[in-house]
């Protein structure tokens, strides 16, 4: 990861052609190994500025927090259309003359497909306090996706990046001004990485009629994706695998929950499913791998750990972590700092993390902080939203403001009991802020983990029991609204 820079200028760009004019679209080619094309200007400035202050306002529109299906953190995405349907209706009616009569009939050529419909259309939004990032991923349930920037360049450093390969190295930027699109196929691969300011994007996903989808029900390999795959496409083959395996989770998951219910018969037919997507997941990672997918080494690997294959999980880890995977090079530093399938040999261990950390994996930059090295990596992780690093250094924030921001920015990425916990305790007495013992009783309660729970009986004798409920609203709700 590189330290935070100060414009998106000095990242990394995509390069493009010559302007060209295809059924009235301006375009720009991408000078990447895929198809994709800049669209400039698809939306006016008025018009990129309206849809954004129609989705903060519409009470048909929300931003959610349920956990996205790439990184399972929550999504702060926006809901505009879905499955065919307009759902955001003020937003939606702004975006459909540009959708029927400029953008359908120029995707439809480029992307060889005479029935591309707008199948899925959503506001993401990458806020200081929220959501700094999306890994790298494909949108392999879209013939065809189209992200619009709804924001000045200046609002923020960083966001949309494709990257051809799995090495984070190849990743190019695009910068796109206000109401400039982005428009790739199902076979990019890409993300967002905002290193600072705030970010809001439209993504629009297009498929044929038939396979127009409803949020969420993406489980199925569409057949373009599918096809890409019998072709041996490593990253089509790892895509198909890692869907079987989301699937074998989930099926397991609802026969935990049959079981529960005590429908034993209903459960063993799912745990049967589960067990045979399972093992369609590992053939299909091993044989991606083959084909040279780092994405799929890195699952090989973990399926060897887990099966006792210590030196052959650690062989994989290394593989993919010299093709730059940041999450490689973390696993295999952990082999090194354990001896586990390697010799034992922290120095190298050291090494790898450093790599991980600039090839943009946080855990690797908070590992290297716990181990002693530089501080600057543990400002590294918390500017990806690391959440227990955006703990640590709330602890030493220059203000309540700041430690505020980072403790929200950790609630946001998945460490709300520890960050509530944080946050119970700057409410106890910071600089700059008073004292409230209430709000920060509240906070405790909502933390619910053991050090909140000692915080609580310490404020308060022996712990009331609607206090120990995690899930208890904190005891201000006006003041929370006000800080949340
Ligand atoms: O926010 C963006 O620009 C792109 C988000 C994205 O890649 C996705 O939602 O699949
Ligand atoms: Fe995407």
């Amino acid at each position: 990861m590189s330290s935070s820079p100060a414009k998106t200028e000095s990242l990394p760009r995509i390069a493009f052609d010559a302007p060209a004019c295809v059924d009235g679209m301006h375009e720009r080619r991408a000078r990447l190994p895929k198809r994709a094309y800049l669209l400039p200007r698809l939306l006016s400035r008025d018009q990129a500025t309206l849809v954004r202050r129609l989705a903060e306002s519409d009470p048909t529109a929300q931003f959610a927090r349920d956990p996205d299906t790439v990184d399972r953190l929550p999504t702060f995405e926006c809901a505009v259309f879905d499955g065919g349907q307009p759902v955001a209706t003020s937003v939606c009616r702004v975006l459909e003359p540009v959708v029927t009569e400029r953008l359908l009939p120029y995707l439809r050529k480029r992307f060889d497909c005479s029935s591309l419909e707008l199948s899925q259309a959503l506001i993401r939004r990458y806020l200081p306090t929220e959501r700094r990032e999306h890994p790298a991923h494909f949108d392999a349930h879209a013939t065809a996706t189209v992200v619009v920037s709804l924001c000045a360049p200046d609002d923020y450093v960083g966001g949309y990046y494709a990257q051809p390969t799995s090495d984070a190295a190849s990743a190019r930027y695009a910068s796109l001004d206000v109401g400039d699109a982005f428009c790739h196929g199902h076979d990019l691969r890409h993300g967002v990485r905002v290193f600072s300011g705030a970010r809001y994007s439209l993504v629009l996903w297009f498929t044929p009629r038939a396979h127009r989808f409803r949020r969420r029900r993406t489980s199925t390999i569409p057949p373009w994706h599918k096809e890409a795959a019998d072709r041996g496409e490593a990253d089509a083959l790892y895509n198909v695998a890692s869907r079987d395996a989301s699937e074998a989770a989930r099926t397991a998951e609802a026969a935990r929950a049959e079981r529960g219910r005590g429908g034993f018969a209903a459960a063993e037919a799912l745990e049967l499913k589960a067990a045979e997507l399972a093992q369609r997941a590992a053939d299909g990672h091993e044989r991606a791998a083959t084909a040279g997918s780092a994405d799929a080494m890195l699952n090989v690997g973990v399926l060897r750990y887990n099966s006792g294959d210590l030196a052959g999980a650690a062989a994989c880890w290394r593989e993919a972590a010299q093709r730059g995977k940041g999450n490689a090079c973390r696993y295999y530093a952990r082999c090194l700092m354990r001896g586990e399938g390697v010799r034992e040999d922290r120095a190298a261990a050291t090494r790898w993390l450093k790599k991980g950390a600039s090839a943009g994996d946080a855990s690797s930059a908070y590992s290297l902080y716990l181990a002693g090295e530089s501080d600057r990596y543990l400002a590294m992780a918390a500017a990806s939203g690391h959440a227990a690093a955006c703990v640590d250094l709330a602890k030493t924030a220059s203000s309540s403001r700041e430690a505020l921001k980072l403790l929200r920015r950790a609630v946001a990425n998945g460490g709300a009991a520890v960050a509530y916990c944080a946050l119970g305790r700057l409410f106890l007495g910071a600089p700059g802020l008073v004292p409230d013992p209430s709000a920060a009783a509240g906070f405790f309660a909502r933390s619910g983990n053991a050090e909140a729970q000692a915080c609580l009986a310490a404020l308060y004798g022996p712990v009331p029991r609607i206090l120990r409920d995690p899930t208890a609203p904190p005891s201000r709700e006006g003041r929370m609204l006000l800080l949340w």
